[in-house]
């Protein structure tokens, strides 16, 4: 029998490592762990790194460059990487992990050392813009506006705590008001865009899940674009997929825990009668195909099983 692939989790403690290493109980691998008190030992981590196939990061990006540059400074054997922080998304030595991007992305994704799991909102932003900014039906300069609303669970241990521990946190609240939210360069990059949406993220008093919507006027598009283009598109482009899937249904509410705990993202197109205006939406788990759900796909992608 030959052997399972061996994998270290960097940050294995923390909520993004928690739900990854929980997903691989059920996966032919090898978690490789270190004692919780010695997490941030970095002779400890470089010992285990340097006998693995995989490292998967769940640090802050800070740490996560550290710890790739201690990975890179290694002189024999060197694992794969997949990083789930902000640190190399838009880097071009990086494959972005989310498989879906286009035909053949998978592949990619399969042949790359250095993999970059996608940001949470972005990955809803993406599945819907990228096949309609690369069809032409939305034009690259749009002035886009992205609204979002996620899971507490998406601001990392301290923000669960202030929700569930210090019951402090507000029902529902508006962020990145300075419009610089952190995720805008992947979205940017990897929609194939050539102006900055405005992005609104909001948190909400839910552990999981997260809707990310997109607004267009319809005579705001090319003349010759009608509802159906995009539907159309969106349909083509998610037909074969597994974990990203194009509903016909145009539900008039949508909550925002509807998937949570699972590793599906769902995207509709809402319009009105008269078919002038339109919501793209894509409902998901941040925490699944927002996070760990997608960190699995691509590490059964990059070892193969
Ligand atoms: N789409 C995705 O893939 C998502 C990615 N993330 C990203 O994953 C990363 C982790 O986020 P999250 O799990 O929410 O964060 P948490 O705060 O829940 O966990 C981070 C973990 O890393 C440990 N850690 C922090 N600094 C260091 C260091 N210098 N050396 C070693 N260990 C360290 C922490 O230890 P301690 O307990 O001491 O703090 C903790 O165990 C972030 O970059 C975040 O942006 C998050 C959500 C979605
Ligand atoms: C609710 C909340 O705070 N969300 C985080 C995004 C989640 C996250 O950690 O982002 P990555 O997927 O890029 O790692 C934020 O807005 O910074």
């Amino acid at each position: 029998m030959s052997q399972m692939p061996k994998i270290f989790i960097d940050g294995e403690y923390g909520t993004t490592g928690l739900g990854i290493r929980q997903r691989l109980e059920t996966l032919p691998v090898q978690v490789c762990s270190i004692p919780v008190e010695q997490r941030h030992d970095m002779k400890v981590r470089l010992d285990m790194m340097a006998q693995v196939d995989l490292v998967v990061l769940c640090l802050p990006d800070d740490a996560s460059r550290e710890s790739v540059a201690a990975i890179q400074s290694l002189s024999g054997h060197r694992p794969k990487i997949l990083d789930a922080s902000t640190a190399f998304r838009t880097h071009p030595d990086w494959v972005y992990g989310f498989a879906e991007l286009q035909y053949g992305h998978d592949e990619k994704i399969k042949a790359a050392p250095l993999v970059a799991n996608p940001g949470c909102y972005s990955s809803g932003a993406i599945a819907l813009l990228h096949p309609l900014v690369e069809a032409g039906i939305i034009a690259k300069d749009y002035p886009l506006t992205i609204n979002a609303v996620s899971g507490y669970s998406g601001g990392g241990k301290q923000m669960i705590a202030s929700y569930e521990v210090e019951k402090n946190a507000p029902p529902f609240m508006l962020y990145g008001l300075n419009l610089q939210h952190k995720h805008l360069p992947e979205i940017v990059h990897y929609a194939g865009l050539s102006r900055e949406p405005i992005f609104v993220p909001s948190v909400g008093n839910f552990a999981q899940g997260m809707i990310v919507s997109i607004p267009l006027h319809m005579d705001t598009l090319s003349n010759d674009v009608d509802v159906s283009d995009i539907t159309l598109c969106l349909k083509h482009h998610y037909e074969t997929s597994k974990f990203v899937r194009f509903m016909k249904d145009k539900p008039a509410k949508l909550a925002g825990d509807m998937l949570a705990y699972t590793d599906q993202m769902e995207l509709h197109v809402h319009t009105n009668d008269r078919k002038d205006m339109v919501v793209l939406t894509a409902i998901f788990d941040n925490l699944g195909k927002g996070a760990s759900g997608a960190a699995i796909q691509n590490i059964r992608l990059m070892l193969g099983v």
